[in-house]
């Protein structure tokens, strides 16, 4: 079964747009674990217009299940990593004026910068996960990093299934099988959503983490965030 990971970027995201604690990001981490997530994801950003470092802070002792923390692994980053020992780190190579993330990781110009910090997190016992595009190439040169584990940047996927293309899982697939003989764990996120998850997840082979933020916080203003957390479990199982 492969595991869901809440992200909880979206309600750090509400909470700051009044200042204040309301809702408070430890309770709903507590909640969504309560509820059957697998994991808490978080992304905090250069300018902590959401998670906060002292959010990633609060969070470690409340977090029993997996702990991902993802971001760009600048100084600041990395020391905060360091410091809070999440279960995995998942490098993004985003820029700080960046909306969100919008692009992986360029496995081949970037390798002994991302060989570097790699060892630095697995030395720490921090397993690694690299942010990359589905691209065959990419994911040689991820195997070439040392990462434990890819996150595939599934956004061009969500866009085209919402069109109703279903081809565009292709390049996933391939990326997932090459992945595999490589001995590199599968992780995925961005855009996945109720619609589309259960498509992904039956296509992709040894699929072992979704991390999901935007729609499942958009998906639970309407049902609920403890049925939808249900509703993700299902469709992953
Ligand atoms: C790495 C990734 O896929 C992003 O989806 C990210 O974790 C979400 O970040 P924002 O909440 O800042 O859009
Ligand atoms: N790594 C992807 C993630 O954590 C959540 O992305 P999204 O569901 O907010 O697009």
């Amino acid at each position: 079964m492969t595991k869901l990971s809440v992200n909880i970027n979206k309600i750090a995201t509400l909470r700051n747009s009044r200042g204040g604690d309301v809702p408070n990001v430890v309770q709903f981490a507590k909640d969504v674990q309560r509820f059957g997530a697998e994991g808490v994801t978080i992304h905090p950003r250069p300018d902590e217009r959401h998670i906060r470092y002292q959010d990633a802070r609060n969070l470690k002792p409340e977090v029993y299940t997996e702990y991902n923390i993802e971001g760009n692994p600048i100084e600041s980053f990395i020391n905060l990593v360091l410091n809070v020992k999440p279960t995995q780190v998942t490098l993004v190579p985003d820029a700080v004026d960046a909306i969100t993330s919008n692009a992986g990781w360029d496995t081949i110009k970037h390798k002994d910068f991302l060989v570097d910090v790699i060892k630095e997190f697995q030395n720490n016992n921090i397993r690694t996960s690299i942010f990359v595009d589905p691209v065959l190439k990419q994911i040689e040169g991820a195997k070439e990093t040392g990462t434990d584990r890819i996150e595939l940047y599934t956004e061009a996927f969500a866009h085209q299934y919402s069109k109703g293309d279903f081809e565009g899982i292709k390049s996933y697939v391939e990326s997932a099988e090459l992945a595999n003989n490589l001995g590199l764990g599968i992780n995925a996120g961005h855009d996945l959503s109720l619609d589309n998850i259960e498509f992904f997840n039956e296509n992709i082979p040894n699929l072992l983490e979704v991390s999901i933020g935007h729609a499942l916080v958009a998906e639970s203003l309407y049902l609920g965030v403890e049925n939808v957390i249900q509703m993700y479990l299902n469709k992953l199982k």
